[in-house]
């Protein structure tokens, strides 16, 4: 294509967004000119299908849930009266609650102000807040925020060791839809013994934010934390982040939530439209369609130019791979769907895997975002009358240049500065694009069927662990995996056998002692006395 003409294609397909600042081009995608059109029925009936969603309809069929995330910025929407009341009051609660922590109206048992958060989540209940965390940060945050997000206990210690003796001055905020991921009941129980430890009342420190009678619900109303704020089953943990889940820890970082929340619904209120092309959410899904032959077939490479969004691909990486990542249609046919996520930040990126994405497989497409506004004050000048912002600019575009020179493909969103509002506009932008692309590929793009399977298995190798100790104690002795597999009539579980046996080995302090040669079938375990 001539450079005329790429400028024609651009200026064309630019979607422009004044409303939220955002524009989308889809001009160094592959698609011919009639693309858009033929794809223009499934469109509207996708449309249909979210409005259908917004209206109240069980749009998570196979859990028969509704499926309400857009309510949470628009609550007038909400198809009862109830659910809009619920939402309406819970933002209320968490302003005043920020406010009493910020105003010292609730303060530690110690008496001093909160300075710090500790928050405990994973999935959903963890990587909204912490995009948004990251991505909104400021020298003045009233209240730092930490997090535990898995089960890794070297993990955990540093965390703690972060927070330090500041633990007296910690809010913990204890998030989980379900009350019962094992992730994160981990967390809090090694937080509540870090408290223990220094003489604290967990519970004077505590909020929960779950599923009403969830196990964490009941446990925080029996020990009396300070707050419990409500999940309801009509959002999803990776939709949850225009909740309690993602608002109350932005509102005590001292993040604006209201103009987050603005955000979102403006850019709810632009991409309802049913006009294809102006509508961003719906180019991006048409978009995706293209690249991925409606099969997923390439990969989605997030780009943002801009430090503060690092996190945001790992947000999305969970918001499309588990809702788009499908074994089955919603006619229950064999499809496995799904989109790969992956990428960090531009430039940076550029001297990571940036070489493959221009010469290597051609499996991808890439989302750059662009940031206008380079940083709040003025920038010194690195080379004559050029600024450190200049060259960002500069490598995002040289390397949309590169790529198209091959042939790769590519979006660009550019927005005007990151804000509140832009972040919440960003959520929502790629939420609707998700549910719109949902449809378009026929699938459920609201349960995660696939994730319970992993969990189970692991409460089983947790089960074994413990039969094992029972055993070894028992027969007090060295014994190879094979021995104790037979011995306790699991030979078809030998392997799992060696790993548990090993893993325990490992940790001197778990009592067991392990007797090595070169062949790990002569490995002999025992309790150590
Ligand atoms: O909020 P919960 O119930 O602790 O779940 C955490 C995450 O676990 C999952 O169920 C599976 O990863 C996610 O969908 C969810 O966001």
């Amino acid at each position: 294509m001539t450079p005329t003409s790429l400028w024609e294609r651009y200026c064309q397909s630019l979607c422009l967004c004044p409303e939220i600042g955002l524009s989308l081009d889809i001009s160094r995608m592959n698609h011919d000119d009639g693309f858009l059109e033929r794809m223009e029925p499934a469109m509207q009936k996708a449309y249909a299908e979210m409005a259908a969603l917004e209206g109240g309809a069980q749009a998570n069929q196979d859990e028969g849930r509704m499926v309400g995330h857009y309510w949470l910025r628009t609550p007038s929407l909400a198809p009862r009266d109830d659910i809009r009341r619920e939402i309406e009051e819970t933002l209320e609660r968490i302003l005043l609650f920020c406010h009493r922590i910020h105003s010292g109206g609730i303060t530690s048992q110690n008496s001093g102000s909160f300075t710090r958060m500790l928050i405990i989540g994973i999935g959903g209940s963890a990587l909204g807040p912490q995009f948004v965390a990251d991505a909104l940060s400021s020298p003045n945050d009233p209240l730092k925020p930490h997090f535990l997000d898995n089960t890794d206990p070297d993990g955990m210690d540093r965390v703690m060791a972060e927070i330090g003796d500041d633990l007296a001055r910690t809010l913990v905020i204890v998030i989980s839809k379900s009350g019962s991921t094992k992730e994160t009941r981990n967390g809090m129980l090694e937080a509540m013994a870090a408290y223990r430890q220094r003489g604290l009342d967990f519970a004077r420190h505590a909020l929960a934010i779950t599923g009403k009678d969830s196990q964490l619900d009941r446990l925080a109303r029996d020990q009396g934390w300070l707050e419990r704020f409500p999940m309801w089953d009509w959002v999803g943990g990776r939709t949850s982040v225009t909740s309690a889940v993602g608002l109350l820890p932005a509102a005590l970082q001292g993040i604006d939530i209201s103009a987050l929340l603005q955000g979102a619904a403006a850019c709810d209120a632009l991409t309802r439209r049913t006009e294809t092309s102006s509508n961003p959410a719906a180019l991006m899904a048409l978009m995706w369609h293209y690249a991925g032959n409606g099969r997923g077939e390439r990969d989605l490479v997030m780009l943002p130019y801009r430090d503060r969004l690092l996190l945001f691909s790992r947000y999305l990486q969970q918001l499309l791979m588990e809702s788009l990542g499908k074994e089955l249609d919603r006619e229950g046919r064999i499809v496995n769907q799904g989109i790969a996520v992956y990428g960090n930040k531009g430039s940076t990126d550029q001297h990571a895997y940036v070489q493959q994405l221009r010469d290597g497989l051609d499996n991808f497409f890439v989302t750059f975002i662009q940031v206008l506004r380079d940083r709040d004050a003025s920038s010194l000048e690195v080379e004559e009358g050029v600024t450190s912002g200049d060259f960002l600019f500069g490598f995002l575009q040289g390397t949309r240049t590169a790529l198209h020179d091959k042939g790769r493909q590519s979006l660009t969103i550019s927005v005007e500065r990151i804000d509140p509002f832009t972040i919440g506009a960003l959520i929502a932008l790629f939420e609707r694009c998700v549910g719109l692309y949902a449809s378009l590929i026929n699938i459920n793009a609201y349960h995660q069927p696939g994730v319970e399977a992993g969990k189970k298995a692991a409460g089983a190798v947790i089960e074994l662990q413990r039969e094992l100790r029972d055993y070894l104690t028992a027969q007090g002795r060295a014994m190879t995996a094979g021995e104790i597999a037979a011995g306790l009539g699991r030979s078809e579980r030998t392997e799992e056998i060696f790993a548990i046996l090993r893993h325990l080995a490992a940790n001197p302090e778990r009592g067991v002692v392990v007797e090595r040669t070169s062949a790990v079938e002569e490995w002999r375990f025992s309790m150590g006395t």
